[in-house]
């Protein structure tokens, strides 16, 4: 069995797979190293051969968390590496080791998937959009704040918003103009992300017309997908690039 993970900027994906049955036998969603270690630790089935990891914090910080990996379950991490060139991808940036390596994963599931233009969305921590053409040119993409980045631009900078976790969840239960301080900003925040796609949706269609695959993922990726309903939800498109980039067989 093989653990895969996903380390955002707020939080780690992980999942055991099973890779003779192709079945996935656990996984979840946490915010530190040591719940990680409990959930895995907590499947009691968990006997692992490999695991793999893509990672966007600091190379210190994954460090740590292969050692704990390699003392928790004796296997060794391997770490998902930037690459100029995969799986019929060619990496759009100037300098192809800035880019994001969720995005260029992302990017490599997508591409996979479609076989074909696409598009794809991520919205995380930060809000991301890759464009890959039909021949598998990345073409770049854009970043701008996501969700939780919004949010806590406004508490922290704003002496009068102020509001708990619980009453915004329920404030998104309607995007209707907002009557409290946590609907306006809650629902104002998902009509930016909202915008946020919608746009990227007309820059594919001006560069390729009809003929392209919209792709949706990251934590936040329900909040948006009434506004491209054309889009093909995957939430773990960075495990399928995952998989490619670092192949256990
Ligand atoms: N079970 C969950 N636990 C925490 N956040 C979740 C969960 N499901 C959805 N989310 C949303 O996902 C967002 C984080 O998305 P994610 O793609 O995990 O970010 P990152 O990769 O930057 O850590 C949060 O803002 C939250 O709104
Ligand atoms: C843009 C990101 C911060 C997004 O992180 P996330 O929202 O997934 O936590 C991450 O992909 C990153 O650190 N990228 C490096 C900069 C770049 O892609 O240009
Ligand atoms: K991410």
């Amino acid at each position: 069995m093989i653990l895969e993970l996903d380390c955002g900027n707020s939080f780690i994906k992980w999942r055991v797979i099973h890779t003779a049955e192709a079945t996935m036998v656990g996984g979840g969603i946490v915010d530190s190293d040591q719940a990680l270690l409990g959930e895995v630790i907590g499947l009691a089935t968990a006997r692992l051969t490999a695991c793999r990891i893509v990672s966007v914090r600091s190379e210190e910080e994954t460090a740590v968390l292969c050692t704990l990996i390699a003392q928790a379950f004796g296997v060794q991490a391997r770490v998902a590496q930037p690459a100029i060139q995969m799986a019929g991808v060619r990496n759009g940036y100037e300098d192809y080791q800035r880019l994001g390596m969720d995005r260029w994963l992302a990017v490599l599931g997508a591409y996979h998937l479609a076989k074909g233009a696409c598009l794809v969305i991520d919205l995380g921590t930060a809000a991301k959009a890759d464009f890959v053409s039909a021949d598998g040119e990345h073409l770049g993409g854009y970043i701008c704040p996501g969700m939780p980045l919004m949010r806590s631009q406004l508490r922290t900078h704003t002496r009068r918003i102020r509001y708990d976790d619980a009453s915004a969840e329920r404030a998104l239960t309607s995007l209707q103009p907002g009557r409290s301080t946590v609907e306006a900003v809650e629902r104002g925040c998902v009509l930016m992300l909202q915008g946020f796609a919608r746009t990227q949706l007309e820059q594919a269609r001006a560069q390729w017309g009809d003929d392209f695959t919209v792709f949706l993922t990251g934590g936040d990726a329900p909040l948006v997908r009434d506004a491209v309903p054309m889009a093909r939800v995957v939430p773990d498109l960075v495990f399928v690039g995952l998989a490619m980039a670092c192949p256990l067989d």
